[in-house]
Formats: C-alpha cells, sequence, structure tokens
C-alpha cells in the first residue's frame, strides 16, 4: 500500500486553478522532495493531502485512508511541520512537544525528542515565542515527530537552520525513512534536496512537469555529467565521440572534456582514453539539481535533448494556494498544541 496516493487532482480557488490533474503516489520507506517555483501549488496538495482543503476534483488517499471521507483518522497518522507554525503565547518549546504528545495519544518523552532536534534542555524550558527562526524549525521537527508518523510532511524544513541544523534535518530524514516512514517534503535548497531524495516531483504552474530520481532526471534531458580526464599527450578524440550517449567530446593542451547523457557512458569513455593516452587525473561533474529545476519550470533544457516540461511521470495544473502551516495545523496533523 501506498503512503501517498493522488489521483487526478485539482484544486481551484475561484477562477485560479492551483493544481490540475495531479497524480503520483509515494511509497512507505520513499524519502519524496517536492519542488517547484513559488506559486506552483505546492502548499496546495499538501493542503489537501491533509485535509486542509477539500480537492474540487480527484481522489487522494494517504497510509490506504482517503482524506476527504476521514481526514481525522489521516491526520492522526501523520507528522507535520507547517511552512508557518504560529507557537502559542508564553508556552515554552518542551510544553509545545508536550501538548503535542498529549493530542496524539503517543507516549514519546519529550525531552528526548527535543535532544534528537538539538534543542537545549535550557533552550527548552523558555518561551517559543522567543526563539530564533533556527530554534523555533527545531521545536516544530520535534512536535511532527511526536508518535513515530507513518507519514513526515515537511513543509521547507530547513527554513532558517544554520548549517548544522540542515545536516541534521537530513539525518532525521534518513532515520525516519529507515524506520519505514514515507517523508514527504518541500523545499527551495535544492543541495538538500538531491541528498536525501529518492525521488523528486517538479510541480510548475500547478502541473507536475516530472517525477523521478534525480539521476534519471538528469538522464531525460540529457544534462548528465561532464568528466574532466588530465592526459600525457592528447590523442585522436573520434573514438571517444562514437561512445554510447557521449554527446560532446573537446580538448586543451592536457584535459579532455567528455558530456556523458548516461552514467554508463562515463566509464566506457575513460577506458577508451585510458588505452590511447595516459590519464593522470579524473574529475567527474555532474549537473546540479538547480539546472534540472531550471530545465523543468521554465521549459529550457541545459545541454542536452531532453525535452524538459513535458512531465516524465506527472500531471497537473496551475495555481498556488496557501501553506499548510500554522500551530493549529500542526496540532491537529502531527499534533501538538494547547
Ligand atoms: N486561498 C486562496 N485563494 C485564491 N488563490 C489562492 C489561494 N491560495 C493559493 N492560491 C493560488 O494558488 C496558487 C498556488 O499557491 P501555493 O501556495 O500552493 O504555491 P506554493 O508552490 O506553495 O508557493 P510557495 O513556494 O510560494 O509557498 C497561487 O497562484 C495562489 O495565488
Amino acid at each position: 500500500m501506498s503512503a501517498v496516493e493522488i489521483d487526478g487532482l485539482t484544486k481551484r480557488y475561484g477562477d485560479v486553478i492551483a493544481v490540475s490533474e495531479l497524480s503520483l503516489s509515494v511509497d512507505r520507506g520513499e524519502v519524496f522532495g517536492f519542488l517547484g517555483p513559488n506559486g506552483a501549488g505546492k502548499s496546495t496538495t499538501i493542503n489537501v493531502l491533509l485535509g486542509f482543503l477539500d480537492p474540487t476534483a480527484g481522489e487522494v488517499s494517504v497510509l490506504g485512508t482517503d482524506v476527504t471521507a476521514d481526514p481525522q483518522s489521516v491526520k492522526a497518522r501523520v507528522g507535520l511541520l507547517p511552512e508557518a507554525f504560529e507557537p502559542v503565547p508564553n508556552l515554552t518549546g518542551r510544553e509545545h512537544v508536550a501538548a503535542a504528545i498529549e493530542t496524539k495519544r503517543a507516549d514519546d518523552d519529550p525531552d528526548a525528542l527535543l535532544d534528537r532536534v538539538g534543542l537545549a534542555p535550557e533552550a527548552a524550558r523558555r518561551p517559543a515565542d522567543d526563539y530564533s527562526t533556527g530554534m523555533f524549525q527545531r521545536m516544530a521537527l520535534a512536535v511532527a515527530l511526536v508518535g513515530e508518523p507513518d507519514l513526515l510532511v515537511l513543509d521547507e524544513p530547513s527554513a532558517g537552520l544554520d548549517p548544522n541544523g540542515v545536516q541534521l534535518v537530513r539525518e532525521i530524514v534518513r532515520e525516519e525513512s529507515e524506520r519505514g516512514a514515507a517523508v514527504f517534503f518541500s523545499s527551495h535548497i535544492l543541495d538538500e534536496v538531491e541528498r536525501v531524495s529518492d525521488r523528486v516531483g517538479i510541480l510548475r504552474d500547478g502541473e507536475l512537469t516530472a517525477v523521478n530520481s534525480v539521476e534519471n532526471l538528469r538522464e531525460d534531458l540529457g544534462m548528465g555529467s561532464v568528466v574532466s580526464a588530465t592526459v600525457d599527450a592528447v590523442p585522436d578524440l573520434d573514438p571517444i565521440r562514437a561512445v554510447d550517449a557521449v554527446t560532446d567530446v573537446s580538448a586543451d593542451d592536457s584535459i579532455v572534456r567528455v558530456a556523458c547523457a548516461a552514467p554508463g557512458a562515463k566509464m566506457s569513455a575513460l577506458r577508451r582514453l585510458d588505452d590511447r593516452a595516459t590519464v593522470a587525473d579524473v574529475t567527474i561533474e555532474e549537473s546540479s539539481l538547480e539546472d534540472l529545476f531550471e530545465a523543468y519550470t521554465t521549459g529550457r533544457s541545459g545541454t542536452g535533448d531532453g525535452d524538459a516540461g513535458d512531465g516524465a511521470t506527472g500531471q497537473s495544473g496551475g495555481g498556488e494556494s496557501s501553506a499548510a502551516g500554522s500551530t493549529a495545523d500542526a496540532a491537529t496533523a502531527g499534533g501538538d498544541r494547547a
């Protein structure tokens, strides 16, 4: 059974189509990165997923339950880190987490959760409305983790975090996925998404233009990698150009650069080069998720023959919406709050 199954989701706000005919599934234990420019429809999708908004059309089931029919039982099994989590005035960080544990009828130790997200005990005893953005984000993450949820929905989990915090989020996402939870998260930090996601979905004007692993998206667009090899003398390069999925070969005095559209081409090209010259050093530069993101959200493909914007797997329509966030949302979904 999938953790998330979205079938033909459309959400309209009056004349605005925020999400259109979006279909998507996320497996248990999978880390799914949800990307898209501002206003693409990410928060709208998340809000529907969690039962905060009703779909205009389509079906959404979470952990095998129809969200529209039974939003409460879905919320009880989901941990949510909303885009905007508003603190309860004067409530300490620890009290926020304790309230979430009570709301979810979970048996977590609040101190252990706060320790896991790196919020020091002294800080946890201070009112959360005095927290820095990063401290607040750590507390909100602890709230999301309450009750070992089967699905974690994280809207911009690294917003406001320092590099150590970003690294911590990555570790927690991995641990949760290893425990068997699905993780559905949106982020504008593409490096983070690439490091942690099994697959990514890219939304553009409410339409899902691509769903795949980053590696496969690179391959689809022909935006693979560039192998740069330092050689003693540049040989005839035609045999290297003849390797399958090699899209370009160039050289200067001692460096041969080979653009590869598929992972397998790198070693084949290198072997041929090594047969014809002495290779002293090699570096490999992968096209970044930034490049892919640009290609899929503007229709501009970087180097390859791929046709960005056609949609590798997904579909949907355009729009934008409001975020799932807020204290109340976290309370009901992931659970906290007094
Ligand atoms: N309550 C609303 N009423 C009317 N239009 C809305 C409403 N909420 C969102 N929209 C529209 O739906 C579209 C999708 O917005 P949404 O917030 O889902 O995008 P997003 O991808 O989450 O953006 P961001 O990255 O900026 O958070 C936007 O064009 C927005 O104008």
